[in-house]
């Protein structure tokens, strides 16, 4: 695996029922870098996503991750699977615990830290996504944009080294989408996080992507920087930046 490298997918071939739906995918995502997945709706791109994460069984050689074979990574490998984040669009807090409860959870199920030091990390982490006044609040009390922070706050309590990032601003409306992606390049830029993400905010994608790789047919039909994606001329990938700039790329 070549340095910096922190996730390499080989030829990555997807079936259900018979329907191949990745037809051998290839990419690499490099140390502190945002790389966005863009595609239409069924691509598989949460397919791609939930392969990354150890969610489906792969074979050998065909996803590393910081350099360890996916194929090869016991499932109940918690010092491997502390490394990985994960931001849901749908990570719902759950509603009969506090907005500090929820985001202590994974501290409590996975470690023995006390319960001071876990009041502390989970402050400072509402502190990093401007949320260090709900810590008592229950999530019926906070906006969507809030449940959203929240929610980042608790994929980051961990300090994971990668983030995978499941359409994060879906539903929000364009100012806390903004603010959405200033964390997300806050988070890059204080804890070196590398993040990969899925979603179809171009206005996201144009603040905070570093990398596109974009899905088409079974695979990823353009790799390269946001601006060599912006200059392309693949109808497919041209007609996703012009629509949604409403005409301007
Ligand atoms: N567990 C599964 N069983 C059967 N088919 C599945 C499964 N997961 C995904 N698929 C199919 O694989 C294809 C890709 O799905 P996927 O969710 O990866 O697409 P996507 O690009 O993330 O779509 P969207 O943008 O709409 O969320 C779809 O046709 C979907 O129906």
């Amino acid at each position: 695996m070549e340095e910096g490298r922190i996730i390499e997918v080989n030829n990555l071939r997807v079936s259900f029922d018979e329907r191949e739906v990745l037809k051998g995918v290839s990419f690499s995502v490099n140390q502190g870098e945002i790389t966005v997945i863009l595609g239409g709706s069924g691509s598989g791109k949460s397919t791609i996503l939930k392969h990354l994460l150890g969610l489906f069984p792969v074979k050998s050689d065909i996803v590393s991750v910081f350099g360890s074979d996916l194929a090869e990574v016991d499932e109940d490998d918690l010092r491997f699977y502390k490394k990985l984040g994960v931001f849901y669009q749908n990570g719902a807090l759950l509603n009969s615990l506090s907005v500090g409860e929820n985001v202590a959870l994974p501290l409590e199920q996975h470690t023995n830290l006390p319960a001071e030091i876990i009041e502390d990390m989970v402050r400072t982490k509402l502190n990093l996504v401007n949320l260090e006044d709900a810590f008592y609040l229950y999530p019926s009390q906070l906006s969507g944009g809030m449940l959203k922070r929240a929610a980042l706050a608790r994929a980051i309590i961990m300090d994971p080294p990668l983030l995978f990032c499941d359409e994060p601003g879906a539903g929000l409306d364009p100012v806390s989408l903004a603010g959405l992606d200033d964390l997300i390049l806050k988070l890059r830029q204080q804890l070196g996080m590398t993040v990969l993400m899925v979603t179809h905010e171009v206005s996201s994608i144009l603040r905070i992507a570093d990398k596109i790789l974009f899905v088409d047919n079974g695979i990823i039909a353009f790799d390269g920087s946001l601006e060599e994606a912006r200059k392309s001329e693949m109808k497919a990938l041209k007609d996703f930046f012009t629509v949604g700039t409403g005409g301007k790329r």
